[in-house]
């Protein structure tokens, strides 16, 4: 049985490898990101085949969780998808790897990176397959879950309902609103279908995999 670490242990894990030289932060990002890509592909083949390209819609946050949304965005796009990002919060004060990451999509052409108020339902309406990304919060959460993230959460779920067999709910790391050292509250809130965490589980994943939520755990080289 793999160890599961807290948040904290999770962060001195981190913090060492990047100190002691071994990996930069972004890198970190970087391999997340891809991480949770693979994940995607692997779990559901069809998004990877689809004759039509597939869409994303990734909410995006205002830490490194969002970070790793706008590394999955760029990655996506790079592979034919149609993708729209949507940050709560502002460019310019999201931390120095998101802000690298969010650059970067943001200079793919042709890159749809919206407000978090332009999310609506109707984006996606033309598109019948893809994945919404909960990249809003991740282990830097801690409870209640601000109005704003709740609402693009509700209408993430719109845009999954629409289309229920072709739109998947990914969350990265952790799914938004809950913390990640504790146990989620029973019943979950509106599930996802697949959870992408990094290097071990953290406590509120074990948790998830109990109430039958896909945990899928990333290795980024730590
Ligand atoms: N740990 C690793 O090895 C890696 C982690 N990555 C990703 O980074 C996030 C953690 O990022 P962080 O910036 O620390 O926090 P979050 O993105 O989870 O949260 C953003 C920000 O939100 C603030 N906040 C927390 N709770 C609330 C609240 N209730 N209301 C409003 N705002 C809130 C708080 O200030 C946070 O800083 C991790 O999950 C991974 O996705 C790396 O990308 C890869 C390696
Ligand atoms: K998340």
């Amino acid at each position: 049985m793999a160890e599961i670490l807290t948040s904290a242990q999770m962060r001195a894990v981190e913090r060492a490898a990047i100190e002691a030289g071994r990996v930069s932060g972004l890198a970190l990002m970087e391999r997340a990101g891809a991480g949770v890509v693979a994940a995607i592909l692997e779990t559901w083949p069809a998004l990877a085949a689809a004759a039509v390209p597939p869409c994303a819609v990734v909410l995006c946050g205002p830490g490194n969780n969002g970070g790793d949304g706008f590394v999955v965005a760029r990655r996506l796009a790079a592979r034919g998808w149609r993708v729209a990002t949507y940050l709560l919060g502002t460019p310019e004060r999201l931390p120095p790897d998101a802000r690298a990451a969010a650059e970067a999509w943001l200079a793919t052409p042709g890159a749809r990176a919206l407000p978090a108020t332009a999310l609506a339902a109707a984006d996606a309406q033309d598109c019948r397959a893809g994945v919404v990304i909960d990249a809003l919060y991740g282990i830097g959460f801690h409870p209640p879950l601000p109005a704003a993230a709740a609402q693009m959460l509700a209408t993430a779920q719109e845009i999954a309902r629409a289309h229920p067999a072709g739109w998947k709910r990914v969350a990265i790391d952790i799914p938004s609103g809950l913390a990640a050292d504790a146990p989620p509250p029973a019943p979950l809130p509106p599930g996802c279908d697949l959870v992408v965490t990094f290097h071990r589980e953290k406590p509120v994943h074990a948790a998830l995999r109990a109430q039958g939520v896909p945990v899928v755990v990333a290795d980024i080289g730590l």
